[in-house]
């Protein structure tokens, strides 16, 4: 099967972009797309997404994890995918489309950042240092001195392994208050690796790292890979809408590739 695909990346968080609109790619199975997401056998990418028409919207997203299994909703894989659709010709100056975890809207800025629409989060369980919130995919957040001495790998993957969170996974962030906002650092569940960013944990970070009262804030967010800032209105402990991922959606390449 030869496939056209697309190399998206958004602050070092990397997809593989196919355009599924006529149903072409839909036969694709897990063990097609991990081979397509490994960095020394295939393409190489965090992810993989897929463009797809729908009735109600100007596309639906989906998206799938390196290990080639469906995972939840995916930030910087939202904002590359709507950067992806304008490319292909879905041009607004805003558009709406529809994940795994509900409706998204997605706006285009000067800059060439794509700002992403999340849902309202009014959960958020406080633990002995950490938190654990769920941002359209799970997002256990802990605090740290120095995020940079944190072997990101070892001890995501021990909690992300516990007997808690071993069957269902979840992605474990650790983040770093700096002078101005928040540096996070990611374990990602589905890559079993850091990666670069991590959208919907960065945001699961910047809600827990907000001054108690309510109100609406900006946080900036460093990630290995780059800048990001959220922006979000705290309405009450555990209460937040109007929550946006905003950051940069970048084209790196395209490309055949026969599986
Ligand atoms: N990188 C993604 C998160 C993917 C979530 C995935 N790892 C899962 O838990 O299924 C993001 O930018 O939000």
């Amino acid at each position: 099967m030869n496939i056209h695909f697309y190399k998206y990346q958004g602050t070092g968080n990397d997809f593989v972009i196919v355009d599924n609109r006529n149903g072409e790619y839909s036969s694709l199975t897990t063990q097609q797309i991990a081979h397509l997401c490994d960095r020394r056998f295939g393409i190489g990418a965090d992810g993989l997404m897929m463009l797809e028409n729908h009735a109600d919207y100007d596309f639906q997203m989906k998206y799938y994890n390196a290990d080639g299994r469906e995972g939840s909703m995916c930030g910087n894989g939202g904002r590359c995918l709507s950067a992806f659709a304008r490319q292909m010709g879905i041009e607004k100056p805003a558009v709406k489309f529809i994940a795994v975890d509900g409706p998204h809207e997605a706006s285009f800025r000067e800059n060439g950042w794509v700002n992403l629409k999340m849902q309202d989060v009014d959960w958020i369980e406080v633990g002995n240092m950490y938190f654990y919130l769920n941002t359209g995919s799970p997002h256990f957040v802990k605090f740290v001195t120095d995020v940079q001495e944190v072997d990101v790998y070892e001890e995501g993957r021990a909690i992300r392994y516990n007997e808690r969170f071993a069957a269902e996974g979840t992605n474990v962030n650790f983040v770093q208050e700096m002078d101005k906002g928040i540096f996070v650092r990611t374990y990602e569940r589905g890559v079993e690796d850091e990666t670069f960013s991590c959208g919907t944990g960065v945001t699961a970070a910047a809600l827990t790292a907000a001054p108690a009262e309510t109100g609406e804030y900006t946080i900036p967010v460093e990630t290995i890979g780059g800048h990001l800032e959220i922006q979000f209105a705290r309405n009450g402990e555990r209460s937040f809408s109007n929550i946006w991922l905003c950051g940069p959606a970048t084209l790196v390449f395209e490309g055949n590739i026969n599986i």
